[in-house]
């Protein structure tokens, strides 16, 4: 079954999606007639592992950006985005909701359009939103879900100029395929030092003394304080924050123990900080501070039962997020004096009321969530954020972003020109499905000479579901909501590595589309299992089909494809090649495969140019063509 190439075209990669129209009369009524089950909702992962969060280069080839921008764009071709570059575009629009150093404010400006709207209510910015194609907040605007809907599909990014997410709805975000990025790095500094500026002024009690003197007295006997050196101090989360205290508390000469159940050992080991479990830190601490992300698990983590496990007299800082206190629970352990002090920077409710227990309990020292808040933190932070939204405005993947796979530039470079052939190979399979059952099932199998297992397909296979979903509705696939419309469409997604002998160095040889359980249009891409299967490779940088079903086919996936089977004779390639240029149809590439000399062959034919209903009536109409399909790549 060996493949004859005819003609070969080698256009290079380009950066731009193809048209997902299906325009033909042909391939519609089949597309369109199908409907996915909502029977099965599981996203199987095979060979797949994370990525770093943390990247130390910008993607900077061509093709990478170009296959970032396919990856990022969620647009269908007849619906340009703003934000994606297009010269002809408008600028794209960034909504500022809280204030944001210069530096960052001057890099969104010199990208986009920016209005700078402080204070906006809930209802003003749902009101504003769909005007913007970004959002940048920090800790006082939530996103909610009714935001996300308002913006009715404008938003492509919301950048949060902090660390914490809490404040922003992810699954809201991802369900409507809008990125969130965050700069997590830049305030570290600002929030270990507010941590230890609240953990000594609490001990020596400088808040309520400084406010004593203020009212006139001068309680020397009242104010006297605890010392720091010899004292355990449990960290509560150590992360970028929690260890940047750790590392200053010990050179206060305390004592420094951690809880993190997700933090390296060695981590702790190179800073001299033992790691312990929860209950050991709570039982040993004469301090706790705590640095852990608000999550559903630590939601009101320190409660009635946890502060009673605590050492009678124990002192608590808190500059993570006031939701991980139960704020009763804690006032109670305050009046009952299981917890000495506390000198808390966050709150549950921000500002708190004005009669707050909490606020005004005299063993309390409060800040107004001023971690993050020095000069330096909040340059840092403006130019991170813009940096990050401005990347992904232009459709590169974030490194901070917090609802998408964060693909390293190494990584993206490798896998650039596959992509491109994912996608092709995504929208030929759906093409081939007749209409009736439905898909639910797809099997990927990446053909890979690299033995490792940890290869990272997430962008690979966002784009099999974006080829296969988007020509069938209306649902615009990016690679933040890939997965999630995947399993609510009951789209079954099976992943599996083959370990192929090549020579080649890229980290795939092929990609094989099964897609499971499904009548065909071209019962020649059917497999012995009634799969339809479709392979592809890359070759000079251009995705090629070079399988169907069981043959072997060589055609670039570029412009639309004419799949037949013929009984093998002489003759059949001039009399195609007539009728198409009759209707002055341009090949540009073709590929005969045959089983038996002189029985069946199959051939695949590139064109430029989609021909007309007439055209394709005729091919189908020549006897030796016993089945044919026109396909839009
Ligand atoms: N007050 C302020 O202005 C600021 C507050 N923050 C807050 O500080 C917190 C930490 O920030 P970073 O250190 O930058 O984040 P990070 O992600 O580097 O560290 C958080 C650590 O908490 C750990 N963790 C998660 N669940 C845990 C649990 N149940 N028990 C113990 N540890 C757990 C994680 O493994 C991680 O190591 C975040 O909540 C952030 O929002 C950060 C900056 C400024
Ligand atoms: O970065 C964080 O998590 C913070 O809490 C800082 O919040 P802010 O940006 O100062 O509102």
């Amino acid at each position: 079954m060996a493949a004859t190439s005819i003609a070969s075209a080698t256009n290079k990669l380009t950066d731009q999606s193809p048209p997902l129209s299906l325009h033909t009369s042909a391939a519609r009524p089949y597309a369109a007639s199908l409907s996915f089950s909502n029977s099965s909702i599981s996203i199987q992962k095979l060979a797949i592992s994370a990525t770093s969060r943390n990247l130390s280069s910008r993607a900077s080839a061509d093709a990478v950006v170009s296959a970032l921008k396919m990856a990022r764009g969620s647009e269908k071709a007849s619906q340009p985005r703003n934000s994606d570059l297009g010269v002809k575009s408008p600028k794209p629009t960034i909504l500022v909701s809280e204030k944001l150093g210069e530096a960052g404010l001057d890099l969104l400006r010199s990208y986009g359009d920016v209005e700078c709207l402080y204070n906006l209510s809930p209802e003003d910015l749902c009101a504003k939103i769909g005007e913007f194609d970004a959002l940048i907040v920090r800790s006082g605007t939530k996103v909610t879900r009714q935001v996300f809907e308002a913006a009715k599909g404008k938003l492509k990014v919301v950048g949060r100029a902090g660390v914490g997410i809490d404040n922003v709805d992810l699954q809201a975000a991802t369900e409507l395929g809008c990125l969130v990025v965050n700069a997590p790095t830049a305030n570290t500094i600002a929030a270990a030092e507010h941590g230890i500026a609240l953990l000594a002024g609490m001990a020596r009690n400088v808040a309520q003394s400084d406010a004593s003197m203020k009212a006139g007295q001068w309680q020397r006997n009242k104010y006297v304080g605890v010392s720091l050196v010899g004292k355990t101090l449990a960290i509560m989360g150590f992360g970028k924050v929690g260890s940047e205290v750790a590392r200053r508390a010990k050179g206060l000469g305390m004592h420094v123990i951690a809880h993190d159940p997700y933090a390296p050992a060695d981590r702790a080991r190179a800073l001299g900080v033992e790691l312990v479990s929860f209950d050991q830190a709570l039982s040993t601490a004469d301090f706790v501070s705590l640095h852990m992300p608000l999550t559903p698990t630590t939601d009101k983590l320190f409660n009635d039962a946890t502060f009673a496990k605590m050492k009678k007299g124990v002192r608590i800082i808190n500059v993570a997020r006031g939701g991980v206190i139960d704020e009763d629970a804690l006032v109670r352990a305050l009046d009952a004096g299981i917890v000495a002090q506390a000198a808390l920077d966050v709150f549950t409710k921000e500002p708190p009321s004005k009669d707050s227990k909490l606020v005004q309990h005299e063993n309390v020292t409060v800040t107004p969530h001023l971690g993050a808040s020095t000069k330096e933190a909040q340059e840092g932070v403006a130019v991170e954020i813009a940096e990050a939204v401005v990347g992904a405005l232009r459709g590169e993947l974030s490194a901070t972003a917090v609802n998408a796979p964060m693909v390293p530039p190494e990584v993206l470079s490798e896998l650039a020109p596959y992509v491109n052939l994912a996608e092709k190979l995504g929208r030929l399979g759906v093409q081939l499905v007749a209409g009736g059952r439905g898909i639910q099932s797809v099997k990927v199998v990446y053909g890979s000479s690299r033995a490792s297992d940890n290869m990272d397909t997430r962008l690979l296979r966002s784009m099999i579901v974006k080829g296969i979903i988007e020509p069938i509705s209306d649902a615009h696939i990016n690679l933040v909501n890939a997965d999630f419309i995947a399993k609510q469409k009951g789209l079954r997604i099976s992943e599996e590595k083959l370990l192929v002998d090549s020579s080649s160095e890229s980290p795939i040889d092929s990609i094989q589309v099964q897609i499971s359980n499904v009548g065909s249009k071209f019962e020649s891409a059917l497999l012995d299992n009634g799969n339809i299967s479709i392979e592809g490779r890359v070759k000079d940088g251009v995705p090629h089909l070079t399988r169907v079903g069981a043959f072997s086919v060589d055609v670039s996936l570029e412009g639309n494809l004419i799949l037949y089977r013929q009984v093998d004779q002489p003759g059949m390639i001039g009399t195609v090649g007539t009728i198409l240029g009759e209707s002055n149809v341009n090949v540009s590439f073709m590929s005969v495969s045959r089983t038996v000399k002189r029985v069946k062959a199959i051939v695949a034919i590139g064109v430029d140019e989609a021909p007309n209903k007439e055209t394709l009536k005729k091919i189908g109409e020549v006897p030796a063509i016993e089945e044919f399909v026109f396909l839009d790549l």
